[in-house]
């Protein structure tokens, strides 16, 4: 089995092309596809770019949309950009986290190509040198929570919007490095109690514990907010701040270093056995109903 995996990874690491930028102007990533899944426009004065999620209707994080997060991160790192705002064009939803089709009746190889791609997208972000901001301006559950925490800084649309990492919830689990994440922001006791649980905060209770460091009302002020936070950084010198970054995020970096093939095994045992299709199943339904 690990030498599927294995393969797997070869060929996606090696599936990230990359272009260059021409200057400082608005790009869309990887594939010349009329509707991009994701937006990239970086400021020509502050060279800081605003990355939009665009997957209708809740971004969720599948394969393709993961493939092009790696390649928008590894050109704006190329591209010495200096911030990366994470934002959605979704007015009510940030991301609504791991596309639970990749997973439901999902053949074991199909889930394993998917899983190795969030690994190694989720790495790239959260390692990066880049100063990152989540601009959260919708629900933010499971992965979509995972990809706020994997920003150096969270500003939140308040108060409707709700944020967590629900997985107990639909039966599956939120893998260590998920855990990680959230540690980081608000501890081992607020981590425990939340993720036992399966909580999806509100916004105001996320600013309480820590999950998020400011709300504000829109998302115009969000994003005016997170390139103040980015500018903290105008003197800081890159390389002791990235190399700052790599030692305080050091347990989450070797965790996935490390474990990487241990993990996708784990992944690929507990998503397809009985219980936890069970789970998906009656979530997706639930989530039919809901929206018809
Ligand atoms: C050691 C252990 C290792 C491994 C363990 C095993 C497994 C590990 C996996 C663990 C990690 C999981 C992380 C995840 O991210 S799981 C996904 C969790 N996501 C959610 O719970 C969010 C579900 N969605 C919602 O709550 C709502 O959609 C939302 C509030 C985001 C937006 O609501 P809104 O009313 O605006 O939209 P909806 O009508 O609900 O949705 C529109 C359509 O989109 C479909 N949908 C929504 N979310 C998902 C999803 N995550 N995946 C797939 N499809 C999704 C929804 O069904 C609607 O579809 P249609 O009815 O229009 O066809």
């Amino acid at each position: 089995m690990a030498g599927i995996y294995r393969s797997t990874r070869y060929v996606l690491q090696n599936a990230f092309g990359s272009r260059s930028l021409p200057g400082a102007v608005r790009f869309y990533s990887q594939k010349p596809d009329p509707a991009p899944l994701i937006n990239v426009d970086v400021d020509s004065k502050t060279g800081v770019a605003t990355v939009t999620m665009n997957s209708p209707p809740v971004n969720t994080l599948n394969t393709p949309f993961l493939n092009e997060m790696g390649g928008v991160i590894k050109e704006l790192e190329k591209n010495k950009t200096r911030g990366l705002i994470l934002t959605s064009s979704s007015n009510s939803v940030f991301s609504a986290g791991l596309d639970i089709m990749e997973m439901y009746k999902a053949p074991r190889d199909q889930m394993a190509v998917f899983w190795t791609t969030l690994q190694n997208t989720w790495l790239s972000l959260y390692r990066t040198g880049i100063p990152t901001v989540a601009a959260i301006n919708g629900h933010a559950p499971a992965g979509g929570c995972l990809l706020a925490l994997s920003c150096e800084y969270r500003v939140m649309v308040g108060p409707k919007f709700t944020i967590g990492l629900n997985e107990t919830q639909l039966g599956i689990v939120a893998p260590p490095w998920f855990l990680i994440c959230m540690r980081e922001a608000v501890g081992p006791r607020q981590t425990e109690l939340a993720l036992t649980s399966g909580k999806m905060f509100t916004a105001t209770e996320a600013l309480n514990i820590g999950l998020v460091d400011q709300l504000v009302s829109n998302k115009e002020e969000a994003l005016a907010e997170a390139h103040k936070f980015i500018a903290r950084f105008a003197k800081i010198p890159p390389l002791a701040r990235k190399l700052t970054k790599e030692f305080t995020r050091q347990e989450g970096i070797k965790y996935m270093e490390e474990k990487m093939l241990d993990d996708l095994e784990t992944f690929v045992d507990v998503a397809s056995s009985p219980s936890a299709q069970k789970g998906m199943e009656m979530y997706l339904e639930a989530l039919k109903k809901k929206s018809t």
